[in-house]
């Protein structure tokens, strides 16, 4: 059984990137995914806009919605305080072990927790099983449709609070029109667009911020 394309990327990873460097991780990601095989990693230019937020944030408790193969998550992690968490959600039973190993490579596992199942189904067990108060910032970038019924979903399970800060990949390709139609025009969201490009592309696409306002 031949590999995956995220096995080649994890293989590029482990040769190339030089243990407990993030940003050779990313570099290494980002070389491989630009020059050998396109892959849906947030990538260098959109990465750009989520450094910015992530340390606009500066999150004690952070989530991401879908892992893939750790890319957003090293790029998150890498700019956490020495007490600070990521969590990650990622159903792809292929992808979780992946993802755990770009991470390791990259010396972060310490502060990333990647929790394998459906978002969905996860989000309502935070504050129980992982003692969770509120969230400080998430990272969408799953299914683009689960957007919307996620972040109400984030909403009725009173793991928003005032100031907590939403960052959504994709807002033009693939798109999330339900996301934005939520957000953008509530009362309850302060909204920022930011215009980039696909990831290792000249297509254009953007991110939005959502700060919920409680
Ligand atoms: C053909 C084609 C390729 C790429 C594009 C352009 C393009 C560019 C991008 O930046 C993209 O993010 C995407 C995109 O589709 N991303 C979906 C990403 C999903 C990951 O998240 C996982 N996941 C999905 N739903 C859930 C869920 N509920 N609970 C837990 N994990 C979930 C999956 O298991 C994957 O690990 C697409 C457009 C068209
Ligand atoms: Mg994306």
């Amino acid at each position: 059984m031949d590999q995956s394309k995220e096995q080649r990327i994890l293989n590029s990873v482990s040769y190339n990137a030089i243990k407990g460097d993030p940003e050779s991780v990313l570099a290494c990601i980002d070389k491989y995914c630009s020059q050998n095989e396109w892959a849906m990693n947030v990538g260098d230019e959109k990465g750009l806009i989520l450094d910015k937020i992530v340390k606009e944030a500066d999150p004690t408790v952070a989530l991401e919605l879908g892992t893939y193969c750790g890319y957003s998550a090293v790029r998150i992690a890498r700019l956490l305080k020495p007490n600070a968490r990521l969590f990650s959600i990622e159903f792809n039973a292929e992808f979780v072990p992946i993802a755990k190993e770009i991470i390791e490579i990259a010396g972060l596992q310490d502060k990333v927790t990647i929790l394998e199942g459906h978002a969905q189904d996860i989000i309502p067990r935070l504050k129980t099983q992982y003692n969770m108060d509120t969230l400080d910032f998430v990272f969408l970038d799953h299914w683009k449709d689960r957007y919307a019924p996620d972040t109400i979903l984030l909403e009725e399970c009173g793991l928003l609070r005032k100031g907590s800060i939403l960052l959504a990949d994709n807002i033009i390709f693939p798109g999330a029109p339900d996301f934005l139609k939520h957000v953008r025009n509530n009362i309850h969201y302060e909204c920022t667009h930011y215009p980039s490009h696909l990831e290792y592309m000249k297509a254009p696409d953007a991110m939005e911020k959502a700060v919920y306002l409680g």
